[in-house]
């Protein structure tokens, strides 16, 4: 399946990076398009991929087009690409709040679309991704869809319905996972540890403990319990971040990214 991306930023390398490693389409199968050639030459450099500053030259090349441009370009490269787009192209979108009938509206025709939203821990091969498709795609290529997508970490079929929840828990958290390893070092360094050592303590404390959420399936609750001994030190930082709200503040950041997803 030839594979096209338009926009070569930070998700389009990601998400081809695992693609590549994971052998699931060839480097000389895969063509992506950017305004900004610099960053073209870097990834044709590092990946091997084709590339092109004309994004009508992958919208023709691809059985498969991922728009991997912000949002706000949406609009602009899918009134190019619309009226030369084959009939059994799948388009592949990653953009929050861009609804499947908002994207066939704006493609005027039928067309077959992926909606999905990854995160940049695909960069690592440990990205979260879900994806939910429009009428005209096929179960077999909703299938074969996935299995690229898991080039780069899980994948979850979801009802298009939880899509700002997606972006919420998984598109964006990874920025307050990133503060809170950020804060863990801070914490450490304010306890007299050194810099560098305290980021590797922190980052390794939460992946371990993101570990045995899916490996032990218990419930959080349950593994906070088995850390907190009677009287004993745990219990005072827990009881610190209730007074703090910290797990309010957490829904209430999850809530404005969701209705921000909504305004978009
Ligand atoms: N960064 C993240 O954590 C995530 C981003 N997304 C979505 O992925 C999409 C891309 O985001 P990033 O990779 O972070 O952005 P980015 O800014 O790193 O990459 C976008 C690329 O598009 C290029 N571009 C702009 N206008 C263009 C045009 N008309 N034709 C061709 N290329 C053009 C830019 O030069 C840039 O290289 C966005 O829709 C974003 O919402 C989704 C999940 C996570
Ligand atoms: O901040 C954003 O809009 C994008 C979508 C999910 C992660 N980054």
């Amino acid at each position: 399946m030839k594979l096209g991306f338009i926009g070569c930023g930070n998700m389009a390398q990601a998400m081809m990076g695992g693609i590549i490693a994971g052998n699931l389409i060839p480097a000389d199968e895969i063509i992506a398009s950017d305004g900004y050639k610099p960053s073209l030459e870097k990834t044709k450099e590092n990946l091997g991929i084709h590339i092109t500053m004309d994004n009508k030259e992958v919208a023709v090349n691809s059985e498969l087009i991922v728009l991997s441009i912000k949002p706000q370009f949406y609009d602009v490269v899918i009134k190019e690409i619309a009226p030369i787009i084959k009939e059994d192209t799948i388009i592949i979108t990653i953009a929050p709040g861009k609804t499947l009938e908002d994207l066939e509206n704006q493609f005027g025709k039928k067309v077959k679309i992926v909606r999905t939203m990854p995160n940049t821990p695909a960069m690592v091969g440990e990205g979260m991704t879900a994806m939910c498709a429009n009428d005209l795609v096929a179960e077999k290529e909703m299938k074969e869809v996935k299995g690229i997508l898991e080039g780069f970490g899980r994948v979850e079929m979801v009802p298009e319905y939880v899509m700002d929840a997606v972006v919420a828990v998984s598109g964006s958290s990874p920025a307050y996972v990133f503060m809170f390893i950020e804060a863990l070092a801070d914490g450490a360094v304010l306890q007299g540890m050194d810099r560098a050592q305290a980021r590797i303590f922190a980052a390794q404390s939460v992946l371990g403990s993101a570990k045995m959420v899916l490996e032990t399936k218990l419930h959080p609750a349950e593994l906070k319990d088995m850390v907190c001994s009677p009287a004993g030190t745990t219990i005072e930082a827990v009881k610190t971040l209730e007074d703090r709200g910290f797990r309010s503040a957490v829904i209430q950041a999850m809530d404005s990214c969701a209705k921000r997803c909504k305004d978009m």
